[in-house]
């Protein structure tokens, strides 16, 4: 079975971003050790702080968060890197090649609880030749030029996409990715959705109209039944629309009217955004393509519904009206 070097190896993108991906993969092994170590290593938990958008950070959050900087500190081609968990950039004083954005441990409240995490990283061309600046990141999603996240469930997966196609490694017991999933495609339709059902009461109509037709089944006019999963952790919930199709949604709410949505767009929306549709399904913000979004700061907010394309299509229509 071929490995991620292998298949690095015979990529035709730059040299220079294939070590950026090497980097981070390589970077997600030592991850996936610390949190499986979990209690055992005495890493769970609170880290007893906030982070700079006022959630508690996890112990495993800022450890996670060190590994993955470290990682990208020493792999030359990076210019500078974005974390959910860093106040602001970090620049390394090299010009040209890349930058990173990442979500070093996605679904970490699950954590305590043993329940599938992750981290999604986004790659971005970095401006040649001058001092990195916050405003360099503020690129729309179709500017990435690589992106992918890593699953720590019943089996560590690394799924990535070099824009030609979305692929899976899966971590062997010595430590190496194998290509196990080539070119995934998400099925166009699907009978399963996602979305936290307690939100209900605050969301706007379009949503409230396309999950009642869903809950209505084969009673209504969708005329088939569906099924709903919510795990909480964004990478587990699109990993499984990756392998089997489904929609996702965590929408604009009244909770927070002048907050976008809950996930991030740097670090959650746009990397899921090009995984999602190098994969043939679609992502959006309710009327336009995640990807298209120009970013107006580094730890803005978007509302995300994405997943098999049909679906995606039936939200957007509602959402025109
Ligand atoms: O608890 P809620 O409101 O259902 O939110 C769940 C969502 O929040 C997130 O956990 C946010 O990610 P972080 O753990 O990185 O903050 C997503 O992974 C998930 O989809
Ligand atoms: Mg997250
Ligand atoms: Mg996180």
């Amino acid at each position: 079975m071929n490995t991620l070097d292998d298949f690095l190896k015979g990529h035709p993108s730059a040299a220079d971003l294939k070590a950026v991906i090497a980097a981070v993969a390589s970077a997600c092994v030592g991850i996936s050790r610390v949190v499986s170590a979990g209690a055992i290593a005495g890493n769970l938990g609170s880290a007893g702080q906030m982070n700079v958008q006022a959630e508690e950070q996890k112990q495993l959050d800022v450890i996670t968060n060190d590994m993955l900087s470290d990682s990208l500190r020493k792999c030359p081609p990076v210019a500078g890197f974005a974390s959910e968990e860093l106040d602001t950039i970090e620049a390394t004083g090299r010009q040209g090649g890349f930058l990173v954005t990442f979500d070093p441990l996605d679904g970490s409240s699950n954590i305590d609880v043993n329940v599938s995490v992750g981290t999604i990283f986004s790659v971005l061309p970095a401006p040649p030749d001058k001092l990195l600046e916050e405003r360099d990141f503020l690129l729309p999603g179709r500017r990435q030029v690589a992106a992918g996240y890593a699953i720590y469930g019943p089996q560590t997966m690394l799924v990535l996409t070099l824009m030609d196609g979305v692929h899976g490694f899966t971590l062997s017991a010595s430590g190496e990715w194998l290509l196990t999933h080539e070119r995934v495609s998400i099925p166009k339709d699907t009978k399963e959705f996602a979305i936290n059902m307690s939100n209900q009461r605050h969301w706007a109509e379009p949503i409230r109209t396309y999950v009642d037709g869903c809950l209505a089944g084969k009673t209504g006019e969708r005329g088939k039944d569906f099924n709903m999963r919510w795990v909480a952790s964004m990478v587990a919930d699109v990993h499984r629309i990756m392998m089997r199709g489904g929609v996702f949604m965590y929408p604009w709410d009244k909770r927070e009217p002048d907050r976008p949505g809950k996930l991030r767009l740097m670090y959650e929306g746009n990397p899921m955004a090009l995984l999602i549709e190098q994969a043939g399904g679609e992502a959006i913000n309710g009327r336009e393509d995640i990807l298209d979004v120009q970013p107006s700061a580094l730890h803005e907010r978007v509302a995300v519904v994405l997943g098999s394309a049909n679906e995606v299509k039936l939200v957007r229509n509602l959402s025109s009206v």
